[in-house]
Order: structure tokens, then C-alpha cells, then sequence
């Protein structure tokens, strides 16, 4: 990858390299934009295959966060990061305090969370070097896991998209096909199956699956088989790109709604399944309950009032439908364009000159 090139071409303003060999840290902190606010997203532990596979992912998970944070309303920018080694044998404390001073380091441009491979355990040790960071424990007074509050978010966005694709959102006696079933999907089956949906999973994970099949009497099928099951509604809550020109053609769901970041492999996939009559929820409207709950962190948390944010997706997943309609576009443009006209007003009316800018982590207590 032309490195230069491709922020250039997408606007980012910053990437950041971080290495400790002591404790064996090989960090990117990818900032896309901060127009908004300090840039806020997650750091995902994962064994990438090279380098440059861990770059690109960072500078796309970064963009996420951008149209992610500034389409659910937070005065927050976008940035990601991610941490290059296998969760389950390369952790240790030294890394994570190594990394915890690289985001301070920042001085507040960038503020951290859980993601995929890391837990709230691992943003306590950041903790000790930083305060940049949320979704530490509750002991702190903070937001905790916010899998299970993605999960909530997910669940009502989904309940708007049936409005939207079956005059209902009523979601009992529909079937969902879940794939992935870890910390945010388990959540949303159990949701699911609380209103009487009908739950079909996948997972490379064994026990992930055999959990929801007792819990939720969901029906477990084969990885590649997922995409063809007969489903009202396909939710993607593992991997990324799986939107792709091999597995639309399967696709038998009237709806794509799940908590995956960047489920489309190519924009031009939003096109096709919008032309196809399925209706896609954008990634990052649908899964920005958790996102919404850490924020929250920042006014001093508060359970209740974290949670009737989250409630807000419903609402801003009917929004996009709505722009969709009005404009013909899909739908996946139509949420590009809430989040970067918000961007657009705010650049715009924060033009005037102010001698020292509020800073939102002021009113943390
Ligand atoms: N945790 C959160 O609060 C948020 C998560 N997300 C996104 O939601 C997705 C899920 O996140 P988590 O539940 O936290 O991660 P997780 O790692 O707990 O769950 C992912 C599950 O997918 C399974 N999986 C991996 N490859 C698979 C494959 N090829 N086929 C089927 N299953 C497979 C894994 O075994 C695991 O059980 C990720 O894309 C993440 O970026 C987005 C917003 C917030
Ligand atoms: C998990 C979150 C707290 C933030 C994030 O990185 C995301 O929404 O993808």
C-alpha cells in the first residue's frame, strides 16, 4: 500500500506506529477524522497474517468509527486500533501499559475501547497509564463490556428494519441467521429469542454454537451454509466483507442487519443487494450501541441514560431508510451521506475563533 496515497485519497490525519519489544507491542493507532471531536474507537487484537493486512485494517476500521460516531450524533471523531499477535497467548500487562502511554502520548486526540480480542481487563492495565481510554470496569464508575449494550442496539435497529421490509417490527416468528455467535451475537439471541424469532447459527467456535442451541433452541448449521438458509433476516456478527460476489447470489433473506464492522467487501456490493430487493443496514448505524454506551463514559456514565441513547438506532436506522427512499440511493449511501453532511454543518459552524477549546473529557468526573 502507498501509504501517503491512500490517506491522501480518504483524508485521514494520522497514523501512529507503536512498538515495545520488551513486551513484545506492535501497535497502529489509525485517526481518520476529528472535525467532530477527540477521535474514539476501539483496539482489536488479532494474529494478522502480515503487516499489511494490520495497516489496512486499522486505516478502515478508523474510517469506520468516523461515519460510525457522527452518524449516531456523538461529538466524537474516528480511530482505530489494532494490535498485531494472537489474543489467546501474546497478552501481557507490559503491552498493554506500553500502549496505554502511546495513547496518552496522544494527549486526548485519541480515546481507546474494547474490540474484537480484547476485553475490559485489558483496558483496565491501559488504565494505569492513560485515561484516554473507556469500557473499563465498573469499579471506576465506567461503562464495563459493551458487547451486550451493541447487542440491545443491534436487536432494535432490527426491529426498524422489519418495520421497513415487512410492515412489522415485530420480530417474533421470523427466522434470523446469525453468523458468529461470541460476545455481541449471544447477546442479540437472547433477545431474539425473548420475542419468539426463530435462530439459525454458525460459528467456528463449537461451544459458541452448542450455547445457543441450548440456551435459545437455535438450529446450528455448517460455516459455508449460512448464507443459504432459508431466513427472513441474514445478521452478520463476525467478519468483516462478507457481502461479497460469492455469497449474495446465495443470499435468501429479505433483510442484512447484524453488528460486523464493514460487512460490505466493496461499496459497489450495496448496490447490488439493493437492486435485489434486500434491504442492508448499514454497519455502523446498527452497531453503535456500544460505541454510544463508552461515549458516555465522558459525561460521567450513567446506566439509564446510555441506554435510551442506544434506543435512539431504532429511529436512525428508520432515518436511512428514509433518505433512501427520498433519494432513490441505497442504503449504505444514504447513511454516508447523514453522517458526512452532520460533518459538513459542524466543520462549517465550528469556523469561529475560540481561545480555548471545551475539551469533553472536562466533564468526566
Ligand atoms: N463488541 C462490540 O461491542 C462491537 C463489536 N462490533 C463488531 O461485531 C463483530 C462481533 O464482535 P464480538 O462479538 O465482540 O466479537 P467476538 O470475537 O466475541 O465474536 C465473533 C464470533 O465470530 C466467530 N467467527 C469468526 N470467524 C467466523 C466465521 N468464519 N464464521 C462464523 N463465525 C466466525 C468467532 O468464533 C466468534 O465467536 C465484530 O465484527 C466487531 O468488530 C461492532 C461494534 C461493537
Ligand atoms: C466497541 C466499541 C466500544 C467501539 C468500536 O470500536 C466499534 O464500535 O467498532
Amino acid at each position: 500500500m502507498k501509504l501517503f496515497s491512500y490517506m491522501e485519497k480518504y483524508d485521514y490525519e494520522q497514523v501512529v506506529i507503536c512498538q515495545d519489544q520488551l513486551s513484545g507491542l506492535k501497535a497502529i493507532i489509525a485517526i481518520h477524522d476529528t472535525t467532530l471531536g477527540p477521535a474514539l474507537g476501539g483496539t482489536r487484537m488479532w494474529n494478522y497474517q502480515s503487516e499489511e493486512e494490520a495497516l489496512e485494517d486499522a486505516l478502515r476500521l478508523a474510517k469506520g468509527m468516523t461515519y460510525k460516531n457522527a452518524a449516531a450524533g456523538l461529538n466524537l471523531g474516528g480511530g482505530k486500533t489494532v494490535i498485531i499477535g494472537d489474543p489467546r497467548t501474546d497478552k501481557n500487562e507490559e503491552m498493554f501499559r506500553a500502549f496505554g502511554r502511546y495513547i496518552q502520548g496522544l494527549n486526548g486526540r485519541y480515546i481507546t475501547a474494547e474490540d474484537v480480542g480484547t476485553t475490559v481487563e485489558d483496558m483496565d492495565t491501559i488504565h494505569e497509564e492513560t485515561d484516554y481510554v473507556t469500557g473499563i470496569s465498573p469499579a471506576f464508575g465506567a461503562s464495563g463490556n459493551p458487547s451486550p449494550v451493541t447487542a440491545y442496539g443491534v436487536y432494535v435497529g432490527m426491529k426498524a428494519a422489519a418495520k421497513e421490509a415487512f410492515g412489522s417490527d415485530q420480530l417474533s416468528g421470523k427466522t434470523v441467521a446469525v453468523q458468529g455467535v461470541g460476545n455481541v451475537a449471544y447477546h442479540l439471541c437472547k433477545h431474539l429469542h425473548e420475542e419468539g424469532a426463530q435462530l439459525i447459527v454458525t460459528d467456528i467456535n463449537r461451544e459458541a454454537v452448542k450455547r445457543a442451541v441450548n440456551e435459545f433452541g437455535a438450529k446450528a448449521v455448517d460455516i459455508d451454509d449460512i448464507y443459504q438458509v432459508d431466513c427472513d433476516i441474514f445478521a452478520p456478527c463476525a467478519l468483516g466483507a462478507v457481502i461479497n460476489d460469492q455469497t449474495i447470489p446465495q443470499l435468501k433473506a429479505k433483510v442484512i442487519a447484524g453488528a460486523a464492522n464493514n460487512q460490505l467487501k466493496e461499496d459497489r456490493h450495496g448496490n447490488v443487494v439493493h437492486e435485489m430487493g434486500i434491504l442492508y443496514v448499514p454497519d455502523y448505524v446498527i452497531n453503535a450501541g456500544g460505541v454510544i454506551n463508552v461515549a458516555d463514559e465522558l459525561n460521567g456514565y450513567n446506566r439509564e441514560r446510555a441506554m435510551k441513547k442506544v434506543e435512539g438506532i431504532y429511529q436512525n436506522v428508520a432515518k436511512v431508510f428514509e433518505i433512501s427512499n427520498r433519494d432513490a440511493i441505497p442504503t449504505y449511501q444514504a447513511a454516508d451521506r447523514m453522517a458526512e453532511e452532520r460533518i459538513a454543518r459542524l466543520r462549517r459552524s465550528r469556523r469561529q475563533f475560540l481561545q480555548q477549546e471545551h475539551h469533553i473529557l472536562s466533564r468526566r468526573d
